[in-house]
């Protein structure tokens, strides 16, 4: 019997988890007839948004990004995808990187498709056009080793270019893999888990973190991972980049 009084979800000043036992629908302007849940956000000091969305047959999510960008991920499922007259079926690890300044429509939705979102304000580059719509495919996106160890895999899903001020990877733990050191930097992270399971220490605290799990991490907020169980640990990570790290 669960208890109900209890929840492995934790909100601290440089981090949280959040796991699904803990989840309260939300209602979002133009997102219609499906099931939003805000994970990460503003509110608890983040400089991200990080929501999952459950579609049914119904769902229909129209908007337009004006100060934001924003990233959609196919957890599960598939729905169809139209971004600056561009329209493109996505499936299971497909994505649409969205812009400012454009709108967008997600629709014809297999019940029970889950989408992921990453939303960041955009800082524009002097000398650097704003980034173009794209389309991707993790499956096509090489997951070299990581830091010369074969044991980690990281995919970078969008272009590493100075136009680009986010960036979303994919990282692959075999059972048994680890962080190499303890990371301390400026970047923030919004992940969530899509298979697999470990333990994820931050700022010196430690979790049990399974698949349907998120993580958020402030700057400088001390993380190392490594993973259990018999299967891959996969997570899905937001990271701001390539912007100048303070007021010039
Ligand atoms: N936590 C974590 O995965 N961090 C790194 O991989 C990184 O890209 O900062």
């Amino acid at each position: 019997m669960e208890i109900s009084a209890l929840t492995r979800s934790v909100v601290k000043r440089n981090h949280a988890v959040i796991s699904p036992d803990g989840y309260i629908n939300s209602r979002v302007p133009g997102w219609d007839n499906c099931t939003v849940n805000v994970i990460i956000n503003e509110q608890m000091g983040a400089h991200l948004c990080q929501t999952l969305i459950t579609l049914n047959e119904i769902s229909v999510l129209t908007g337009a990004t004006l100060h934001s960008q924003l990233f959609f991920y196919v957890v599960e499922g598939r729905c169809t995808a139209t971004v600056g007259g561009e329209t493109n079926t996505l499936e299971k690890g497909q994505f649409v990187y969205i812009p400012i300044a454009k709108e967008y429509k997600v629709d014809k939705p297999e019940p029970g498709t889950q989408l992921l979102t990453f939303h960041k304000v955009y800082e524009k580059l002097d000398g650097y056009d704003v980034p173009p719509v794209i389309f991707g495919d993790a499956a096509n996106i090489e997951g070299p080793t990581y830091l010369g160890d074969a044991a980690l895999r990281l995919q970078v899903l969008l272009p590493d270019t100075l136009a680009f001020d986010m960036a979303v990877n994919i990282f692959t733990y075999d059972p048994g893999g680890h962080l190499p050191f303890v990371e301390t930097h400026i970047m923030e992270h919004g992940l969530i888990y899509l298979q697999g399971q470990g333990v994820y220490m931050l700022d010196k605290d430690w979790y049990p973190i399974k698949k349907g799990d998120s993580i958020w991490m402030a700057p400088y907020c001390q993380q190392w991972f490594t993973a259990m169980g018999k299967e891959p640990a996969v997570y899905i990570y937001y990271k701001n980049v390539n912007r100048f790290p303070t007021t010039v």
